[in-house]
């Protein structure tokens, strides 16, 4: 059984591969079911995949998608490096409006739990960086929201880089968190 890596905000898990190498190369078993099943104490189906390719400097985020359309994700970096962040958007929680970065890279097979309730987001650091994410709801367009990334009141220290961050036009203009908190836009 491989126990994960947890953190101060409930319910992120990070997962380390189990690698096996030899002449041919590396087999690396990444996940489980019954470790996430272990963890949580409870089953999470995952019904939709995502492969994402993004250039260096790509920022996407940060993005949830609003109850109950809130989707869980089990995230893995599979080419470059990604500063990944995880904002606490549950009103009940003990870490609400609190962050979580952390710098996955492919070099280090990871594969990141991402509870519901939590805006997620990352910052592609690498020249290309591939991402395969599984979510446990599908797409829902018109419950698609989001938290501006450059919130001064969630106080992300996003990495500086040599190139410009490129973050698409709706991602320019997310609400802050007080703001979402105004809206109604949050988790209970
Ligand atoms: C999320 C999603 C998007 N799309 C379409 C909608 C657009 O035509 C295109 C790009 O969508 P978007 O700009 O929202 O993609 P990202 O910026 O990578 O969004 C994701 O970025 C952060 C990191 C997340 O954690 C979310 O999973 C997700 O919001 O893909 C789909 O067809 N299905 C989907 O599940």
């Amino acid at each position: 059984m491989t126990t994960p890596q947890t953190f101060n905000i409930a319910d992120i898990l990070l997962f380390d591969a189990i690698k096996h190498s030899d002449e041919r190369g590396d087999f690396c078993e990444t996940f489980r079911q019954a470790w996430l099943t272990e963890a949580l104490g409870q089953k999470v189906n995952f019904c939709q995949h995502n492969l994402v390719s993004s250039k260096q400097g790509a920022l996407r985020g940060m993005h949830f998608q609003r109850a109950p359309y809130g989707q869980a994700k089990l995230l893995q970096v599979l080419e470059g490096e990604i500063f990944d962040v995880m904002v606490d958007l549950r009103r009940s929680s003990q870490t609400f409006g609190q962050h979580l970065a952390l710098r996955l890279t492919a070099d280090q097979p990871q594969t990141l739990y991402i509870p519901a309730g939590l805006a997620h987001g990352y910052l592609v650091l690498s020249e290309v960086a591939k991402v395969f994410y599984q979510v446990d709801g599908y797409y829902q367009p018109e419950a698609d929201a989001g938290l501006a990334y450059d919130d001064p009141s969630l106080a992300i220290n996003w990495p500086k880089l040599a190139c410009p961050y490129l973050l698409s036009a709706k991602d320019q203009q997310h609400p802050t968190l007080s703001e979402l908190d105004a809206m109604g836009g949050l988790f209970d």
